[in-house]
């Protein structure tokens, strides 16, 4: 599928597979988009953008021994996104940016066509945040006829998101996985805004020894304190507003735990109703154990609070940890 139809990119012809295979971004036509910006010695002076599962272990083969870091994103960058690049770099000589709108994790009715897709300006901004290669794997170069391997985390994969998102969890490790293999990733990078997956994603790679460290990058957020996210696109300026006042309210629902810890289930029920009322429509509201994401009822061990909410048709999640 050809995405840049006057692509302002030259092929590098270095490689040795098809030209098609592997673009670089053209510095001369782009002033501004090739790495200049950044001080590592390792890494490549014009990104790559790679577009085949094939090429991409042999994109990496001039840097072999050095620290490969992944950052897996399903595109329509935002700050977030791009954060976890500036993280990253300080672990690894060589930074993977994967843009990969995952079927797998989306259930029927979900929003996986519409989800926005923004290629070109994708790669605009991870070049200037000093990405190495951008992979862009297709839905067929991933999932190839006769593909039927799953994998299963367990029951917590069915809890919290994954009570309403029946293949959220699973799909999601299923390509985290893949993504690990295809890049030789030796770290990986994830939001602590989708802190299920994380805590997943951790156990995932713990029970099948797979050694790569996923770090763990902050949740960036609005002026406002809303945690940015590609699915803001969905929302008009009034929606965004209000928006702003979740993290507010976890904040406070975060405080009236730490001063009651005993009336947690009142506290909850209350705080779902004062959602619905500011016109969210919630799909949960929880505390639970920061390591084992367990339901608590004692404050013994560090604790979160989860939510997820639709506004419009836009789903909304943030959490934070109780001190
Ligand atoms: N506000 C944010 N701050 C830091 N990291 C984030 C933020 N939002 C997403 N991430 C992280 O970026 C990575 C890629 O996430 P993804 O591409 O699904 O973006 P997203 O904004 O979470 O999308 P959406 O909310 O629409 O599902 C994940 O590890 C995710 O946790
Ligand atoms: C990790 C990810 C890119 C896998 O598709 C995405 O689902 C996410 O960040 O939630
Ligand atoms: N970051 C979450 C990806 C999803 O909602 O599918």
């Amino acid at each position: 599928m050809q995405l840049f139809h006057n692509p302002p990119f030259r092929y590098d012809r270095s490689l040795s597979h098809p030209p098609h295979v592997v673009i670089e971004q053209d510095s001369t036509r782009w002033p501004g988009y090739n790495l200049g910006r950044r001080s590592a010695s390792v890494g490549f002076k014009i990104m790559k953008i790679v577009r085949d599962v094939e090429s991409m272990k042999g994109v990496l083969r001039p840097f072999a021994g050095r620290r490969v870091g992944l950052v897996p994103t399903m595109g329509a960058l935002h700050s977030g996104h791009l954060s976890l690049v500036h993280e990253m770099k300080k672990h690894a000589d060589v930074v993977v940016l994967s843009i990969f709108v995952n079927p797998l994790q989306f259930s029927p009715g979900e929003d996986y066509e519409k989800y926005p897709r923004c290629e070109e300006e994708d790669c605009k901004k991870c070049a200037d945040a000093g990405v190495d290669v951008v992979y862009i794997p297709s839905v067929e170069g991933m999932y190839p006829d006769g593909f039927s391997t799953g994998v299963d985390v367990g029951p917590m994969a069915r809890e919290l998101c994954g009570a309403s998102r029946h293949n959220f969890i699973n799909g999601i490790m299923v390509v985290l996985i893949k993504l690990v293999m295809q890049t030789n990733a030796h770290c990986m990078i994830l939001g602590e805004k989708d802190y299920q997956m994380l805590c997943l994603t951790r156990k995932l790679f713990r029970d099948l020894n797979i050694g790569v460290d996923v770090l763990q990058g902050d949740t960036v957020r609005s002026p406002e304190g809303l945690a940015l996210s590609s699915r803001h696109k969905y929302l008009n300026g009034a929606e965004i507003a209000k928006a702003g006042f979740l993290y507010k309210f976890l904040l406070e629902v975060g405080k009236n735990l730490s001063d009651a810890p005993d009336d947690q289930q009142e506290i909850i029920t209350r705080g779902k109703l004062r959602l619905e009322q500011e016109g969210f429509k919630v799909d949960y509201l929880e505390v639970r154990d920061n390591n084992t994401l367990e339901r608590i009822q004692t404050f013994s061990r560090p604790a979160r609070v989860f939510l997820a909410v639709n506004l419009g048709c836009c789903r909304l999640i943030d959490n934070i940890l109780l001190a």
